[in-house]
């Protein structure tokens, strides 16, 4: 079956990828496209105005709608798609706890799948975090991220997703964000760390540090088309399912 996906911010870097990403699979077509700065094509698909897009999810009916975009975006093109019965698949950062709780809002409505990262990398660096902080208990931690130099959110989505792992198995931790000055490092505490430079796509390393050892886990993106082939991933497994929240780690299984 083919599932046919609008994708948002069609212009921007992973806009772009994903309408690429979309031309080389069978298994997804694009219905449409937009951008708020309209006109133009990308990958051959028209950019239509994405103030039209609520008629445009009513008339040409996508089964899924593919989000990377800004945080108000994305919670606005959410209750569109809530409104037009439309599942929603986002992987927009720098979301505010109001702006989640609006996309669970919206799935009350429409199936919603969001991930900070639809690398599987990720998902695997993920569980080997979870493994490994318990494992060597009392080991300071340290966070760092890489990101291209365009990135506007800081720290990544990613990174905060990380955090929340690391607090969900030894509970939670002050972070020190960046590190200046004279004051000595606490026990408990995290360092976040994100560097912005040139055209990175995307590093996140976890440091345990203790007892004469340390253990450095990192994952690397080599390009966007790893995220926006998670994504189309995401969407054709949302396609059909109920109204409800979806997390990627369950189209992984
Ligand atoms: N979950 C994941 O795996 C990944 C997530 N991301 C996230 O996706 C989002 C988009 O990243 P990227 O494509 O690099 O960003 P870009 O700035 O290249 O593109 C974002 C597009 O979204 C639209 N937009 C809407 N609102 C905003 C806003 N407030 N600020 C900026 N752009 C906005 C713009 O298009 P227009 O205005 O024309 O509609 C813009 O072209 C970010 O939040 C990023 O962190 C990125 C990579 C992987
Ligand atoms: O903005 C990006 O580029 C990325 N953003 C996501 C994040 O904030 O974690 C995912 C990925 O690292 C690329």
């Amino acid at each position: 079956m083919t599932v046919r996906v609008a994708v948002t911010g069609a212009t921007g870097r992973m806009g772009e990828e994903v309408l690429a990403a979309a031309t080389d699979r069978d298994d997804v077509a694009v219905a449409f496209a937009v951008s708020r700065s309209a006109g133009g094509s990308v990958e051959g698909v028209a950019v239509e105005d994405a103030a039209d897009l609520p008629t445009l999810l009513t008339d040409e009916t996508p089964d899924v709608l593919v989000d990377f975009t800004g945080p108000a975006s994305c919670v606005e093109y959410a209750a569109a798609c809530a409104e037009a019965g439309v599942a929603f698949v986002s992987g927009t950062t720098g979301l505010s706890q109001g702006g989640f709780d609006s996309l669970r809002e919206a799935a009350e409505d429409v199936p919603v799948l969001y991930a900070s990262n639809f690398s599987r990398g990720i998902a695997a660096l993920r569980r080997a975090v979870r493994e490994a902080v318990p494992a060597l208990d009392g080991y300071d931690i340290e966070l760092t991220e890489t990101h291209h130099n365009a990135k506007r959110d800081a720290p990544s989505g990613t990174a905060l997703t990380l955090l929340e792992d690391i607090d969900d198995v030894r509970g939670d931790s002050p972070r020190v964000h960046g590190r200046e000055g004279e004051a000595p490092r606490t026990e408990s505490e995290i360092g976040v760390h994100a560097r912005r430079a040139g055209d990175i796509a995307g590093e996140h390393e976890v440091l345990l540090a203790g007892n004469h050892e340390s253990l450095s886990l990192t994952h690397r993106a080599g390009s966007r088309g790893v995220f926006a082939a998670g994504a189309l991933d995401a969407a054709a497994w949302l396609s059909g399912r109920d109204a409800g929240w979806y997390d990627f780690t369950e189209v992984l299984e």
